[in-house]
């Protein structure tokens, strides 16, 4: 009997790589590697959920010894209290990981990282051998990579897997142009795309809150709810990388591929089935009754020195007199049935007052008469920091006295869930990969229906010199521009009544 609560098709191994498996990965010198790619490696090797004798390779340019790399491939993984079944774990982690230095153009480096693999692989039980290449790289470098590995390093006898990494092309254009180079080489069904946001629990979480619960279901349409607010907050700047973001601004950066994703999943009708392709298709749907965002739905702003951190403008690596966005809100409208006349406010910023990202679902107002001026019910679903979901309601005060008062109904994860870890977005993706599960991976078409509602607003605010908007500026360390409660506002938002002590969350604590 499947056990009670059981996500058929989520559970579900497909196609699953669980003997003779190497994982490569690319760029195994930079950031992300260091900093994502192998403390997930590590954390799901030492959960035991890596294929049996996997063996990791990292390749990049620069030249290192072995006991460089490990050094550095290991610089990330955590162990605060010198956890000595850790320390072991850690030495087993690097008895599996070796380096191949090469560039990312010459089709000679892949021959001999391909030598390399096929040594390993001799020493397999079977000649099955499986492959996973991991690409950490900058977009300049994807094409002529992935060519390399197709041409040199893919394997004849088992499966070939390649994860990518945003960002996928800067407009419609260029991304279409870019899937097109891409595609010469390895299969749909070969590729992951990476948007890390759908790995993660709270965002996974939004469809079985959905569609397992009646309750939620039932409310979830233009009937019962006013607007809704997907948010992400950062409490620090570009520093150190103001050059690269220049390039990219706020919106490329976070709105058009994780705040997106998350409104797909929110918005989407019930798929026919949790199987990847049905809830790919569904997200499509949905996205493709978006129009591209007008400029009247928009509010840009960057951030300016403030509580004796620098602004934007004073980044050395930034051009002087950058008008790049390191705050957007836009509002998008779905024209369907379930959702005609809702506004989705999606807004992030860099060098906030906090750090935060949460949806916020605010409905609409009890019809009056027998109540006056009570708060409105609110659902909020916060993905980080400590995962909660939470519902902002009405009670009658407890006493003699009858009046509607509001309050919480709580679930927050680290007191309810205390002995559970949650996993990290990039463990639960590369295990996905592994797995050959596409769901939480980003299809081609979603990508292109995502930069068509993009865009044209993208291509006004980087338009001619003297055309484009000028972002109005904000404090370092404040909740953004002092433009933005005017904005949320004109969409129809209204705060709660503020004479209510909320509990306090002392989110640093959680
Ligand atoms: N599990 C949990 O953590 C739970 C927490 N609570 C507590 O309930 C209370 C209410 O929760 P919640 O609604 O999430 O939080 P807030 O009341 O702080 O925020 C509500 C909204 O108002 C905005 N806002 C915050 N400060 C201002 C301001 N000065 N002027 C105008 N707008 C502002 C926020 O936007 P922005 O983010 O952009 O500033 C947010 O969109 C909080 O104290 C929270 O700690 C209740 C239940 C569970
Ligand atoms: O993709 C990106 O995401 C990070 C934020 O990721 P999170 O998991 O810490 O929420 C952001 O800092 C970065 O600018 C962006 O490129």
């Amino acid at each position: 009997m499947a056990t009670p609560g059981t996500i058929p098709s989520m559970e579900t191994s497909h196609d699953q790589l669980t003997d003779n498996t190497v994982i490569i990965v690319l760029g195994a010198s930079g950031d992300l590697a260091k900093k994502k790619t192998f403390p997930a490696l590590f954390g799901l090797f030492r959960m035991g959920y890596l294929p049996r004798d996997v063996k990791i390779v990292g390749y990049a340019r620069t030249k290192m010894d072995h006991a460089e790399y490990l050094k550095r491939a290991t610089s990330y993984l955590k162990n605060p209290n010198d956890d000595p079944e850790i320390t072991k774990a850690i030495e087993q982690f690097k008895e599996i990981s070796t380096y191949v230095a090469g560039s990312y153009e010459d089709g000679e480096a892949f021959a001999q990282l391909n030598a390399h693999l096929e040594e390993i692989e001799s020493h397999y039980p079977s000649k099955e051998a499986n492959r996973l290449f991991y690409l950490a790289l900058p977009p300049s470098v994807f094409v002529p990579s992935s060519k390399n590995l197709k041409e040199q390093c893919y394997s004849k006898t088992g499966q070939n897997r390649i994860i990518v990494e945003k960002p996928f092309g800067k407009d419609l254009d260029s991304s279409r142009e870019l899937l097109g180079a891409l595609k010469q080489y390895w299969t749909e069904d070969e590729t992951f795309r990476i948007d890390h946001y759908l790995g993660k629990e709270m965002v996974k979480n939004i469809l079985v809150l959905r569609f397992a619960n009646v309750a939620i279901g039932a409310a979830w349409d233009k009937n019962h709810i006013s607007n809704v607010q997907i948010t992400f907050k950062e409490p620090f700047g570009t520093e150190g990388r103001g050059g690269y973001f220049d390039e990219f601004g706020i919106i490329r950066d976070i709105l058009q591929n994780h705040l997106l994703q998350v409104l797909s999943i929110l918005t989407m009708e019930r798929p026919v089935s949790f199987s990847a392709e049905d809830i790919r298709d569904e997200k499509v749907k949905v996205l493709r009754s978006i129009p591209p965002i007008a400029r009247e739905d928009t509010l840009l702003g960057q951030y300016a020195a403030a509580n004796g951190k620098p602004g934007y403008l004073d980044d050395e690596t930034v051009p002087r007199n950058s008008v790049c966005p390191t705050f957007a809100a836009t509002t998008l409208w779905i024209h369907n049935p379930r959702w005609e006349g809702v506004p989705f406010i999606l807004k992030a910023g860099k060098a906030l007052n906090e750090a935060k990202v949460e949806v916020r679902i605010q409905f609409k107002d009890v019809t009056q008469g027998i109540f006056k001026d009570i708060s409105r019910n609110e659902l909020i679903i916060r993905i980080q920091p400590s995962e909660a979901v939470y519902l902002k309601m009405n009670t009658k005060t407890p006493g003699l006295i009858t009046r509607a008062m509001p309050t919480e109904m709580d679930l927050t994860y680290k007191r309810r869930f205390t002995e559970t870890k949650i996993p990290e977005a990039y463990e639960a993706l590369i295990l996905d990969a592994l797995k050959g599960d596409h769901s939480n991976f980003v299809r081609n078409d979603e990508l292109d229906v995502a930069w068509k509602i993009f865009t044209p607003i993208l291509h006004w605010i980087e338009g001619k010199q003297g055309q484009r908007p000028r972002p109005v500026q904000y404090p370092y360390g404040s909740r953004g521009p002092k433009e933005l409660d005017a904005f949320i506002t004109k969409y129809g938002y209204k705060r709660a009544n503020a004479d209510y002590v909320w509990p306090v969350t002392n989110l640093a604590a959680l």
